[in-house]
């Protein structure tokens, strides 16, 4: 409903011999396939109401419609964010923050269980805001109001609301109070956004960007300059500022703790898959404390399992889940089987069109060498450091979906670590 971008209809040896053609005969091909198979404007985003409200009247790089001024805003979100060279830069950043995950971790084994999903959910908060931003916004009783105002901020731009749809129904919005809160988030997160700048304007650097000198350039300084000097060439307000920054936070906490949620999720309902990832793991790093860049890129089975993971079901921006779950595409796809990647080619950066959870064409995903770098990386130190398992009194894990941008869990997934000592 309301989305136009399900490549699901298309057959699928036709769409991959278009594709594979587009390849063939370059940029211009690969527009007539968009064309083809988003019979919408493909680079557009569907108009609502809510988006409108939430981002800025569309000012922010996920919704803008397709020109000159979302082409300069994902440029620069590439260029100063999320290009691997950047991505690579923020290393000393991932690895701060999985030790002092993994610390508290400790600090609960063996007695009590950790609630793994609040404990992402700020790990990946912290890593996107310590890059971007230069420090973390999730600490203290302000930073709890901050993340649950992005939950539910996500809520609402996941929720199908009758107005978008059904204009002339949209009295029905009023009257249950989804405008209401529609309103009062926007109103809340633009004072939380308002701080976040006036701070970078007003405070010393030092004190506004404790991390910024170990990582050179800070993304949001170069997101003030350009505003503050306009150096584009095209109309970049305090609003657009505000929207990207959203973007950022929104979408560098939400989709990259959904999937570690998930991993973690799967991999506990399957210990002889989480075992076989122990091996892998423990074998490449040996007796090593730390996890280098040269041991993730030997761990062919854990990227098997995030794809896996990927695969089965966690986003619903585009009808990914619906190709995902094709029987046409995939042998038992309601099955956690990151060995069905064994000797398969296909990969999640958008060419392959039975897994896309990150989208495909120009409007794909620019964050994918920064989602993987910290799923990666979290994911192999936790499985390194520690046995999981389910608390005693859980026999059967609930695995009851909850509906937003990304699919989350609807109760938090709960574990029990045991150091492993090597
Ligand atoms: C596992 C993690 C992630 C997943 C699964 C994911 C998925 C997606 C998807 C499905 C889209 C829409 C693509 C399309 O319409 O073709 C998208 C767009 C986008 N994502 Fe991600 N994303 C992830 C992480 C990130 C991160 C870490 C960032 C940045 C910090 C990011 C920034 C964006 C932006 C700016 C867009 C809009 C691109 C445009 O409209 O041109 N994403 N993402």
């Amino acid at each position: 409903m309301g989305n136009m971008r399900n490549t699901k209809t298309l057959d699928k040896e036709w769409r991959n011999d278009i594709w594979r053609n587009s390849r063939r005969q370059g940029a211009h091909a690969r527009g007539i396939l968009e064309d083809i198979i988003y019979p919408t404007r493909p680079t557009d985003r569907p108009d609502s109401r809510v988006n409108r409200k939430l981002l800025y009247d569309n000012k922010d790089v996920a919704v803008a419609p397709y020109g000159e001024y979302w082409r300069q805003l994902k440029s620069i979100c590439v260029l100063h964010l999320l290009s691997n060279k950047r991505v690579q830069s923020f290393r000393s950043i991932r690895e701060e923050e999985t030790t002092l995950l993994v610390k508290k971790i400790r600090e609960h084994s063996y007695s009590n269980s950790v609630n793994l999903s609040e404990m992402f959910t700020e790990y990946t908060n912290d890593v996107v805001c310590r890059s971007a931003f230069g420090r973390k916004y999730s600490e203290g009783e302000n930073g709890k109001k901050f993340v649950s105002l992005l939950k539910e901020f996500l809520v609402l731009l996941g929720t199908i609301s009758i107005g978008t749809f059904i204009p002339c129904l949209s009295w029905i919005d009023r009257v249950n109070g989804f405008d209401a809160r529609v309103d009062m988030v926007a109103k809340e997160l633009d004072e939380f956004l308002e701080g976040v700048i006036r701070e970078r304007m007003e405070k010393p650097l030092e004190q506004a960007a404790p991390d910024r000198n170990k990582n050179g350039e800070n993304f949001v300084d170069i997101l003030l300059d350009i505003y503050l000097n306009n150096s584009t060439g095209v109309a970049i307000d305090r609003d657009s500022i505000k929207a990207i920054i959203l973007d950022v936070f929104s979408a560098g906490t939400d989709t990259t703790s959904t999937v570690l949620e998930w991993a973690m999720t799967e991999l506990l309902r399957h210990p002889i898959i989480m075992k076989k990832l122990q091996n892998e793991v423990r074998e490449i790093v040996k007796d090593k404390h730390d996890i280098t860049d040269n041991d993730l890129e030997k761990m062919h089975y854990l990227k098997d399992v995030i794809k896996e993971t990927l695969r089965s079901g966690t986003m619903v921006l585009i009808n990914a889940y619906a190709i995902s779950r094709d029987c046409a595409n995939w042998d038992e796809p309601e099955k956690f089987r990151p060995d069905r990647f064994l000797n398969s080619s296909i990969d999640y950066k958008g060419l392959d069109f039975e897994l896309i959870p990150f989208g495909a064409g120009r409007r794909g995903c620019p964050g994918i060498a920064f989602a993987m770098a910290t799923n990666e990386f979290l994911l192999a130190n936790l499985v390194h450091k520690f046995d999981w398992k389910l608390p005693d009194d859980v026999k059967d894990m609930d695995m009851t979906e909850r509906p937003g941008v990304a699919i989350h869990r609807n109760v938090p997934l709960l574990a029990v670590a045991n150091q492993y000592h090597y």
